[in-house]
């Protein structure tokens, strides 16, 4: 998984369902903080898309307690090969362990994306663009996913998403919630490089959120 292309991730808490994502996605996320035994499932997959790792820390919105054992659970992960790449929270990299998980992961040849969210609102520009510059400079990819109140907040994303796409570097953006909701579709057209989308409607793993098809198509549409 390099992230030259747009990446249109199926996000999954049972990684039976990869079978059901292939027709339409490109990879799996596999939500290992949503999952009951995640390591023995990503030790027996065998399916087709590759594995962007995610186990999300409860004060990133997830549902990962201890921060010590989540790290140390995807850092293993990262050294699976069927896991391209891995999720660490920005504030992992530059405040906690998460530096240690990225190392493993490249030494693993693994990716590594770094994540911002804001389920509350969408910063000012100036602050979305400092979080993506660390993010990028840390990771493979800086990630922000943020909450749209208006389609305001949606412009300022984009145009962030648009300007360091032009400088060259990966981004993957997205606006939560309903007034966000079309920037799933149209991000990819500014430069982001991964769209998430549960396989059925009722697995949504962020709000506002499109199922996996309808997504699939509203970028190939657009596109
Ligand atoms: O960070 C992200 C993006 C996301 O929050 C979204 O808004 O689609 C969904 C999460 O599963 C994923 O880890």
């Amino acid at each position: 998984m390099n992230f030259e292309e747009f990446v249109l991730a199926a996000s999954l808490a049972d990684l039976d369902a990869e079978t059901d994502a292939r027709a339409h996605a490109d990879a799996v996320e596999f939500r290992m903080d949503l999952a009951s035994d995640p390591l023995a499932t990503l030790g027996e997959y065998d399916g087709e898309l590759p594995v962007l790792a995610t186990n999300r820390a409860v004060w990133e919105g997830g549902e990962a307690e201890d921060d010590e054992a989540r790290l140390a659970e995807l850092a293993e992960a990262a050294e699976l090969a069927c896991v391209g790449a891995v999720d660490v929270e920005l504030e992992s990299l530059t405040a906690g362990e998460g530096e240690r998980v990225a190392e493993r992961a490249r030494r693993a040849g693994t990716r590594v994306v770094a994540s911002v969210h804001d389920f509350e609102r969408t910063p000012p520009k100036p602050d979305l663009r400092e979080d993506l510059e660390t993010a990028t400079r840390l990771a493979d990819v800086g990630k922000l996913a943020v909450t749209a109140e208006s389609r305001s907040d949606v412009l300022d994303l984009l145009a962030i998403t648009r300007e360091f796409d032009a400088a060259g570097e990966r981004v993957a953006t997205m606006a939560m919630g309903a007034p966000g909701r079309h920037s799933r579709a149209v991000a990819p057209l500014y430069g982001s490089k991964i769209g998430y989308a549960p396989v059925a409607p009722e697995d949504a793993t962020a709000p506002g959120q499109y199922d996996l098809e309808t997504l699939a198509r509203l970028v190939d549409d657009l596109s």
